[in-house]
C-alpha cells in the first residue's frame, strides 16, 4: 500500500530535495515535484530526481489558454512523467488539449478545488455554488468529459466524484494523520479514510518532511494503509 503515497518533495532546494527523494523513496510508491521545485530547477531538475528511480508527478497545475496549455505540455513530454496536473477551471478545451498534446504513458489529472479552500474562499472568488462538494463534483464531471484520466480532489468528495467516474484516477491531497498539524490546509483527511473513500494515491507531503525522521514518518504512515 505504500505505492499509493507520492510524497511531495516541496523545495527549492536541489541537494534537499534529492536527500529527502533517497531518503524515503523505499517507502513510498512515487515523487511529486511541484512550483516550488519547478521554478527553482526547471527540467534538468526535474530528470536528476527521476535519476532516482520513481515514478515522477510533474505538478505544475497548468491554466491558461488551450494553445498555451498544449505547448507547455508538449514541451515537457520528453519527462514522460506518470501524472501532470492542470486546472479543471480552465475549461473543458484547455483539458481536451492538454490530454491530445500529452505523451501516451502520462496521466492528465484536473485539479479541482484546491484543498486549501473553503465554501468561503469559494465565495470569495465568485464561484456561485460555494459548497465545495458541489464544486468538485461538476469539476469532475468536466474532467472526465474532456477526456482526461483523473482528477485532484480532497479526501472529504472523492467517494461522491468517483460515483460520477467509476474508472476515474483519483488523486487526493491535503492528508493528515491522525493528529497532525493541517498548516495551510482546510479540507483534510487521514491517510486510511482517504483511500477507504476511493482515493487511487495519496499526495502527502508536510507530514514526512517536515518530520524529523522522514523515513520513520513515511513508514508509519505506510503502516496505517
Ligand atoms: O495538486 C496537488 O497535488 C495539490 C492539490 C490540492 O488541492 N492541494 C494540495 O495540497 N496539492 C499539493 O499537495 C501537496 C500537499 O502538501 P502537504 O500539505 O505538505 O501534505 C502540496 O505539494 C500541494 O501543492
Amino acid at each position: 500500500m505504500s505505492s499509493r503515497i507520492f510524497v511531495a518533495i516541496d523545495t527549492p532546494d536541489l541537494a534537499r530535495a534529492k536527500a529527502l527523494a533517497e531518503r524515503v523513496h523505499t517507502h513510498v510508491g512515487g515523487l511529486k515535484l511541484g512550483l516550488e521545485f519547478f521554478a527553482a530547477h526547471g527540467q534538468a531538475g526535474v530528470r536528476e530526481i527521476a535519476a532516482i528511480g520513481l515514478p515522477i508527478f510533474l505538478d505544475l497545475k497548468l491554466h491558461d489558454i488551450p494553445n498555451t496549455v498544449a505547448s507547455a505540455v508538449q514541451a515537457l513530454s520528453s519527462l514522460k512523467p506518470a501524472i501532470l496536473t492542470v486546472h479543471a477551471a480552465g475549461g473543458r478545451a484547455m483539458m481536451e488539449d492538454a490530454k491530445a498534446a500529452a505523451p501516451p504513458g502520462t496521466k492528465v489529472v484536473a485539479v479541482t478545488v484546491l484543498t486549501s479552500l473553503d465554501g468561503g474562499d469559494l465565495a470569495d472568488i465568485g464561484v456561485g455554488q460555494p459548497d465545495p462538494h458541489a464544486q468538485v463534483e461538476r469539476l469532475t464531471a468536466l474532467a472526465r468529459d474532456a477526456g482526461l484520466d483523473g482528477v485532484v480532489c480532497s479526501g472529504n468528495e472523492v467517494a461522491a466524484a468517483r460515483k460520477l467516474w467509476p474508472k476515474g484516477y483519483f488523486v487526493v491531497p491535503g492528508v493528515r494523520p491522525e493528529g497532525g498539524a493541517v498548516g495551510d490546509q482546510k479540507r483534510t483527511i487521514t491517510p486510511r479514510q482517504a483511500l477507504d473513500n476511493g482515493a487511487s494515491v495519496l499526495v502527502i507531503g508536510r507530514p514526512i518532511t517536515k518530520a524529523e525522521d522522514p523515513d520513520a514518518a513515511a513508514r508509519a504512515i505506510a503502516a496505517t494503509l
